[in-house]
């Protein structure tokens, strides 16, 4: 089937591409969103618990994700939101220890008392960086040694970058960093707790909406339409799926920057290819239990022994109540991790037994027939790996080749990408390309 010539098209119905697209309808623009899944959303996409939607992958928004909060109001669901304070805690040396404010720090335990201060004190000079270029050169490691000292480094930082970057963590820039202690810093109450905010029924839900949307302004979104490669022609764009071909004068492009250079190598020059594939990313596994019973009262727990494999224990019915989900006790079991892993591979029922045992470990009295159903979800691009000197590995929005243009999650920086961000640049590029016409 060959379509009707866009304006433009889209690869990807993530909310990069789900928003460039009202963006651009709002500018008169005629666009379609290619999507290779049979649902939007993306990495904030979403499955069915109880009736009920459920992220496949965790999710919650900072009170000061004002982007998304922008959005929320332009589609008049601000009534959607759920706004709470989070119980957060770390798993350290078999013990649980709370660290949702200042107070907890102070009686952290696994570090000395002068540590703890230290690290407190740490957290507040990082927030009150203003030159974050100047921190480009440095890893992570190097600038948080220098900051905390080696206890603080070991006991806090290492673990998490391990968890969160698995074999790249010594690669991770500062900036990285220094950007993730700033966001969660200026998510607190008065009280110094961090508040969280929940989207009612999924982040899937608000895609949806923003979907909507989008069809009313007259935009099309396709599902199943894997995009394999991408034809220059004179005056247009050829965009061939695995089943289709379309044409349109402009293609802008959010998917990850590996999987466009594929699309394009047939015409695209070696360097540019290798720009493309300059920026590593890594994997995520996400294990997703229905309990019968609640593991803690903890909504995130961040695991900084070294001996358990994941980065985190979300109790996602801490935040959300149980009864959304026919009273199941949701729990996530996140591992970061390249996709050349066997863990990568594995299916739900190995990953259950591999995870069984550490869960035990961590929470005694959990037991095999408190699972009432599992679910395993993989994602290859899940995070991009941001190393030192990052801006210069970042390609440009507008490519070499006339109406192609990149917006991606790799180019979110110095901030992380998240789907605050990806709405940020989603609009950005709806709002301000030149589109050929
Ligand atoms: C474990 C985990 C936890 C997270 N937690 C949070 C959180 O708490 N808060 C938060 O805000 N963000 C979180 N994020 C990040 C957030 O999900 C992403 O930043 C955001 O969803 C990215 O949106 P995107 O549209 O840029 O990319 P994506 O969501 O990756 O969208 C790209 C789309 O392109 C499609 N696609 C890929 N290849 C093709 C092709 N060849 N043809 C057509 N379509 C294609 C994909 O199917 C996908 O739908 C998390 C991510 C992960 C993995």
């Amino acid at each position: 089937m060959t379509e009707n010539m866009k304006d433009v098209i889209i690869v990807g119905g993530g909310f990069t591409g789900l928003t460039a697209a009202l963006e651009l309808l709002k500018r008169g623009y005629s666009v379609t969103v290619l999507e290779s899944e049979s649902e939007i959303g993306g990495l904030a996409g979403a499955f069915k618990v109880g009736g009920q939607k459920l992220d496949k992958f965790y999710h919650h928004w900072f009170t000061n994700d004002l982007e998304v909060m922008e959005l929320i109001d332009e589609l008049g669901l601000t009534k959607e939101l759920i706004i709470n304070p989070t119980n957060t805690g770390m798993y350290y040396a078999n013990n649980f220890f709370k660290l949702s404010t200042p107070l907890d720090l102070l009686k952290f335990t696994p570090l000395k008392f002068h540590n703890r201060i230290r690290l407190g004190l740490l957290t507040l000079i990082a927030r009150r960086v203003k030159n974050w270029k100047a921190l480009e050169a440095k890893t992570a490691k190097e600038w948080l040694l220098e900051l905390g000292g080696e206890d603080v480094y070991k006991v806090v930082w290492e673990p998490l970058l391990k968890g969160k970057f698995g074999p790249y963590a010594e690669d991770v820039s500062a900036v990285w960093f220094w950007n993730k202690l700033k966001l969660r810093g200026g998510s607190r109450g008065k009280g110094g707790e961090e508040r969280l905010v929940y989207f009612k029924g999924s982040f899937a839900t608000l895609a949806e909406s923003l979907a909507k949307r989008v069809c009313e302004l007259g935009g099309k979104i396709i599902l199943n339409q894997n995009v394999v490669k991408l034809h220059q022609s004179t005056d247009c764009w050829r965009i061939q799926t695995e089943t289709d071909f379309y044409t349109a004068k402009n293609v802008i492009s959010t998917i990850a920057l590996p999987l466009l250079g594929e699309m394009i190598k047939d015409f695209a020059t070696p360097q540019y290819i290798n720009k493309l594939n300059c920026i590593k990313y890594i994997g995520n596994v996400c294990l997703v239990l229905e309990l019968k019973k609640s593991l803690s009262e903890t909504y995130w727990l961040n695991v900084n022994d070294p001996t358990f494999p994941f980065v985190g224990v979300i109790e996602h019915t801490n935040f959300e109540k149980p009864e959304t989900y026919n009273g199941s006790h949701i729990v996530y079991l996140s591992k970061y991790l390249p996709h050349t892993d066997e863990l990568y591979s594995m299916d739900t029922r190995e990953f259950l037994e591999y995870s069984y045992p550490y869960l035990k470990r961590m929470f005694p009295k959990f037991e095999k027939d408190w699972i009432l159903n599992s679910h395993l979800w993989r994602a290859r691009w899940s995070q991009p790996v941001v190393e030192k000197f990052y801006s210069n590995m970042i390609p440009n929005e507008k490519t070499p080749y006339d109406g192609l243009f990149i917006c991606s999650m790799a180019q979110i920086y110095p901030e992380d990408r998240g789907t605050n961000y990806a709405i940020r640049e989603g609009r950005r590029i709806g709002k301000n390309i030149d589109i050929v016409e």
